[in-house]
């Protein structure tokens, strides 16, 4: 029997849900409309067609995705308090909702009538009178969960957690490979966060599973929304350690309506390259260092090169001394301009064969020829494309890619001591490798860093790029245009339409543009397990956003990079110089646990606590039923140290056990990384298609990753193999043991070689 009170929520949201199928048949039939019409075929009225499609799309899709959980919510309202149109109830959910009235029948979580659903408590109910938890499945209601502000439960309940059973129910569900959004049940401390003001650097520090990622995700989502004329042309960068993270998040903004983030793992931040693997620590720590910046800048600058001596040119049979101050005035002129190197060259160029035609016009005259306007024209032209000149000077100022830079820096070891005179033999060496060797993570801010100082190689590009620009101002005024045209009121938010619609023209939109864009400027970086960044990576997000308006998610205590700060205040340093705490740069805390159980927690906390690591405690929020299991493995000498092998048929066991248990749940194999290549073959033998490697791995039941690749996940149950191994193998100490441990959501398992 349904209580009347369910029986009238499930009414409610049958006709939000009437309401949302209304207004996406609607974009359907728009949407048909626009690509059936012939709007003919000059430039502007295609732009004005494609922006119109796009939109449509893009509507069509926002209502696909909020069709699940819908509206989650109801917050009623106290006497006095009551909505404009007289009802004492406002319902929240995944997006705004007016009926054909306009009247508002849903309103979007992230409105500022929506933060007391997430902030009201009995001691500050901010003029609710209740609230209420709707739990859905489909469509269809099927449990409603109340909170009361009364008085006289004021003690109890300032500080318990809101909404309970919801909050619950979402924290045991079953995990997924694929993160969920938290929308419906977003507690106080982190909705203060995700609302807080856009400006300034904010740091979120927590200890593993306070939901820092979901915070960061659901910020950017309410940035976007509340700040859209801001945001919606200058994009929002969301940048994650991994592809395997990025994998895992994907799924979150989408699901709350937002398709134009750009999303990049560290080794992404340079366009036209994904780098995935990273250098051995020692070397990691030398290239994330600060003073690359200023090793980089040194040796673009030794490659401007005033010649020792005079050079002697053969232009076409007559020869002309090229003497060193000739070159060191063209220099003079070029960093006049403050360009970069490549850009700054075309002056240099110029002003030496301006000088040269005038030198070789004189010794001409001086040898009795007479040389007129048009001789002097074609005598500039003989310099140009004279041999001996284009030696002469690229050698003083050669073109450079910053692919080029690094490789010479790195293969030629002479050149590198010449511009680290103070460094070591041993430091030097920790760079030195081939020309051909691929990118790693951590060459990506030198490259950056490079490509700054360099500008662009070919000035063609420069001229194209300017020319992209201007095409993309046009378009903006052919898409405004078609805003004044629309007649689509009721469909479209006229923020979607102010902001975003006029940069959704035939060039792509926001995202598009601003991933291809090495010198993109975005409105807002959200970085999460900011706590690796090293000083160089940070400088490359610093150039990214000069407004330094950032969002910054980590817990120093699962620091693991080499070159990675050992503080909040030294990490934020290239975004904020010397900025005390409170002056640029906020810090807020998040306390509660929601992944690990309390258990679990526990066990990982003390191991942290042994090995003298700093971590932030969090409380858990729930116990499970599985004790933390620990299986010894009895090695005898010939498998030491830890053959992987000797490792393989107890791990088999642990997984076969917990599937026992869950066999729908997914599961991680953390090992240390040395152990994993060989661990994985024997894992696959047993579980066949079930199992994958690394960022593959998630998208199977059992995932084989090292700590490193399972930094930000999380699962069901997870096996650490030789947890001793992987506090030997860390750089950083039990950092990443820590983040092993930290990953279950229901069951940790332990396998320790004897
Ligand atoms: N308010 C909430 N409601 C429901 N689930 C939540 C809430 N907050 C966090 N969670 C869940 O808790 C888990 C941990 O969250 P998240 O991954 O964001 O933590 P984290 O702080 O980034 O962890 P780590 O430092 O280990 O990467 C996720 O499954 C997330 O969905």
């Amino acid at each position: 029997m349904v209580s009347t009170e369910l029986a009238q929520e499930r009414r409610y949201v049958e006709e939000l849900y009437a309401r949302l199928d209304a207004l996406r048949l609607e974009a359907r039939t728009a949407l048909e409309r626009v690509r059936r019409d012939d709007v003919g075929g000059n430039h502007q009225s295609r732009s004005e067609r494609d922006a119109y499609a796009r939109l449509y799309e893009d509507r069509i899709a926002q209502l696909d995705e909020v069709d699940d959980r819908l509206a989650f919510g109801r917050l009623e309202l106290s006497d006095g308090d009551d909505s404009d149109d007289g009802s004492p109830f406002r319902y929240i959910g995944r997006i705004g909702l007016r009926d054909e009235q306009l009247k508002p029948i849903l309103l979007d979580w992230r409105v500022p009538q929506a933060a007391a659903f997430y902030q009201a408590t009995a001691a500050t109910p901010l003029g609710a009178r209740a609230r209420r938890h709707l739990i859905t499945e489909g469509r269809v209601v099927t449990r409603i969960d109340d909170e009361i502000f009364d008085s006289e439960l004021l003690v109890e309940q300032a500080d318990s957690l809101q909404g309970e059973a919801a909050l619950l129910a979402a924290l045991t569900g079953q995990r997924t490979g694929r993160m969920s959004d938290i929308v419906a049940t977003i507690q106080a401390e982190q909705d203060r966060i995700i609302r807080s003001d856009l400006g300034g650097v904010l740091v979120v520090q927590g200890g593993p599973g306070t939901g820092k990622t979901a915070v960061a995700l659901h910020r950017a989502a309410y940035l976007l929304y509340s700040h859209r004329e801001r945001l919606a042309s200058s994009g929002v960068l969301v940048v994650g350690p991994s592809r395997a993270f990025l994998q895992y998040i994907e799924a979150v903004l989408p699901s709350l309506g937002e398709t134009g983030v750009v999303v990049s793992s560290v080794g992404g931040l340079y366009s036209g390259l994904e780098a995935v693997h990273d250098d051995a620590p020692e070397t990691a720590r030398v290239k994330g260092a600060a003073e690359m910046a200023g090793l980089i800048k040194r040796a673009v600058r030794s490659r401007q090169r005033v010649p020792l001596e005079a050079i002697d040119l053969d232009i076409n049979g007559e020869r002309l001394t090229l003497e060193p101050g000739l070159i060191a005035s063209a220099m003079n002129r070029a960093w006049e301009t403050r360009k970069p190197h490549n850009e700054a060259r075309v002056v240099f160029v110029k002003s030496a064969l301006n000088q040269l035609s005038r030198l070789l016009a004189e010794q001409l005259r001086s040898h009795g020829n007479t040389v007129d306007d048009a001789d002097q024209a074609v005598l500039r032209e003989d310099l140009r494309t004279s041999h001996d000149v284009v030696v002469a000077l690229n050698t003083a100022w050669l073109p450079l890619t910053p692919e080029k830079l690094l490789q010479d820096l790195y293969a030629r070891p002479q050149w590198l001591a010449s511009l680290t005179p103070q460094w070591s033999n041993e430091k030097r060496a920790l760079l030195r490798r081939d020309r051909d060797a691929v990118f790693t993570i951590s060459d990506v801010p030198l490259l950056d860093e490079a490509a700054e100082l360099l500008g662009e190689y070919n000035a063609q590009n420069a001229a194209l790029k300017r020319e992209e620009k201007l095409q993309k101002k046009r378009d903006i005024e052919n898409a405004e245009n078609a805003i004044r045209n629309m007649q689509v009121e009721g469909l479209v938010h006229a923020e979607d339409l102010a902001a975003g619609f006029a940069e959704r023209s035939v060039r792509g939109t926001t995202a598009e543009q601003a991933a291809a864009d090495r010198t993109w400027t975005y409105g807002h970086i959200v970085v999460d397990e900011a706590q690796e960044l090293s000083p160089m990576q940070w400088r490359v997000l610093a150039r990214r956003c000069p407004l330094r308006s950032f969002t910054v998610v980590g817990d120093m205590a699962q620091a693991s990079a080499a070159a990675s700060a050992r503080s909040w205040q030294d990490a934020v340093h290239p975004l904020v110089g010397a900025s005390p705490l409170g002056e640029r740069w906020r810090l807020e805390e998040l306390t509660v646990n929601y992944r690990t159980p309390a258990q679990i927690a526990a066990v990982a906390e003390a191991m942290a606590e042994k090995n003298q690591l700093p971590i932030t405690r969090a409380t858990a929020v729930r116990e499970s039923e599985w004790p933390v299991s620990t299986t010894i493995v009895e090695l005898r000498p010939s498998d030491r140290p830890v053959d992987p092998e000797a490792l393989g048929d107890a791990v088999i066991t642990v997984i076969e056990d917990d599937r026992d248990i869950d066999d729908r749940g997914t599961v991680a194999v953390i090992a240390p990384e040395a152990t994993v290549g060989a661990l994985y073959p024997a894992l696959s033998e047993s579980f066949g298609r079930d199992i994958g490697l690394g960022a593959q791995g998630l998208n199977r039941a059992i995932a084989v990753l090292t700590a490193q690749d399972a930094k930000g996940l999380e699962f069901d149950a997870v096996v650490v193999v030789d947890p001793d191994g992987i506090l030997a193998e860390s750089s950083r100490g039990a950092s990443g043991l820590y983040v092993a441990m930290t990953r279950p959501t229901q069951r940790l398992h332990l396998v320790r070689p004897s």
